[in-house]
């Protein structure tokens, strides 16, 4: 691929964005009681004038930590030739990620990985900028030597090699044509969590059930693990809205112990739930297996993902088959370039990717891995959803476009789709913007200190 911008770095600039969410348990789950989703929000410039934007997600006072954290890793990118980066991008993953003094806080897991993934999208997203194509399609149109140069496979070669990693690509790329344009025309299918969030009364789960159904969804997940008695009547509620054609999955959101879990989900085993999402510590790769397989005669799989923290924990939990849909994030890992060996290894796997998305930005930078998914790698939609919550969509220079229960790629965003509007940094940057500082006179939330 022909790398020749010319464009340096400026300057990295730092956003604290938050969304005050809890105020209507948007978001809410079993542990994360009163979430304010929020971004830590990056816009790199080069000294031409042309920008990127990045981003991670987190929540609320969460937020300012990866900010700092970001601030303190943004000299690695500062006056550094674009050329230089994309040229040897796997290097500069490694370079990041292994920065000697700051290594020592991970490594590769937690704030810094969240502050590397920030950074890393925004990266792509001025790549694909410069391209003009959305990230998927720079993605697609890539040779596989070139786009497995993009990757660190350090920790993962007892698993997945270089060679082996192009040659899956050369195998895949046959019909790669025809499912582009498959895409453009039907989409990618999604599923819905915006009914299920844990701390709406039944009436709203009812009548957002519907909504969704109206708009054409046939998959809905729900938030369990407070009380069981609770979880087993809304179960029972949500069945009784979406019949049993439909698709139910649910998610505890770590909450139970291992014998818990299992024992948990077996009185909900009547409700033919398809799966049961971070049953437990996102580290405990074998108490998620012994789940999977305590659970298999009920024909309940085990999905998990959206905090596993890097490459090598997500290669075990395919080693030990601790699950069965692996829900990857956009941000949590390091970034496009680690997401990549994360879908080649589910591949090797035979393992479905159905990526996380609950939160703010991660279905419009998420899209972009499954459309390439569907294009190169997997070569199929089968079993797959991508999630769908309807958070802050509108927040975005160019939303994810939903319709029908299907994401839809457009040619004509390029980038990562991860610009914020100017008027929601003016709104929602933390604590001067003006949404805040209105929350702030009403007393609806303290004023920081
Ligand atoms: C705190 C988030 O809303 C979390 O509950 C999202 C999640 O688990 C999901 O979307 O899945
Ligand atoms: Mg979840």
């Amino acid at each position: 691929m022909k790398i020749n911008y010319g464009e340096i770095i400026a300057k990295v600039e730092t956003f604290d964005i938050r969304f005050p969410t809890s105020l209507q348990q948007d978001g809410s789950d079993a542990i994360h009681t009163d979430p304010d989703y929020s971004v830590a929000y990056i816009v790199i410039t080069t000294k031409s004038g042309k920008k990127g934007y990045g981003m991670t997600f987190t929540l609320g006072r969460g937020n300012n930590i990866v900010c700092c954290a970001i601030e303190t890793l943004k000299f690695i990118l500062e006056n550094k030739s674009v050329d230089e980066i994309y040229q040897d991008f796997g290097g500069f993953w490694r370079k990041l990620t292994s920065e000697p003094q700051l290594r020592w806080l991970g490594p590769e897991k937690g704030v810094l990985h969240l502050a590397v993934s920030a950074l890393i999208s925004s990266l792509w997203d001025l790549w694909g900028r410069l391209e003009r194509k959305p990230v998927w399609k720079l993605l697609s149109d890539m040779t596989p030597e070139f786009l497995v140069s993009l990757i660190d496979f350090r920790y993962c070669t007892d698993v997945l090699t270089k060679d082996e990693a192009i040659e899956l690509l050369k195998k895949s790329s046959e019909g790669k044509g025809k499912r582009e344009r498959d895409l453009l025309d039907s989409g990618y299918p999604c599923y819905t969590t915006a009914a299920g969030w844990l701390g709406y009364s039944d009436e709203k789960m009812i009548e957002l059930c519907k909504k969704y159904m109206n708009k054409g969804f046939n998959a809905f997940k729900i938030k369990i693990g407070q009380n069981l008695e609770s979880d087993i009547k809304r179960c029972k509620l949500i069945r009784e809205i979406i019949g049993y054609d439909n698709v139910l999955m649910v998610d505890s959101n770590q909450i139970f112990d291992v014998q818990q879990a299992i024992d948990w989900m077996t009185e909900l085993k009547d409700f033919n739930i398809l799966w049961i999402e971070e049953p437990t510590s996102p580290d405990d790769i074998l108490g998620h297996a012994k789940i999977a397989e305590a659970l298999k005669k009920y024909g309940i799989k085990v999905a998990s993902g959206e905090m596993i923290c890097n490459r090598v924990v997500f290669k075990q939990f395919m080693q030990a088959k601790a699950f069965e849909y692996c829900q990857v994030d956009s941000a949590r890992i390091g970034g496009v370039n680690e997401l990549l060996l994360v879908y080649l290894m589910a591949r090797k796997f035979n393992i479905k990717v159905c990526p996380h998305a609950g939160g703010v930005g991660l279905s419009e930078m998420i899209q972009h891995l499954q459309f390439w998914d569907y294009v190169s790698v997997s070569g199929t939609k089968e079993g797959r959803y991508i999630e769908y919550v309807d958070q802050q969509h509108e927040q975005f220079v160019h939303p994810a476009i939903v319709n029908n229960a299907h994401y839809f790629p457009k040619m004509s965003s390029y980038g990562f789709n991860t610009e914020l509007t100017d008027d929601c940094v003016r709104k929602f940057a933390y604590s001067n913007g003006e949404k805040w500082q209105k929350l702030f006179n009403a007393n609806v939330f303290p004023r920081p200190s």
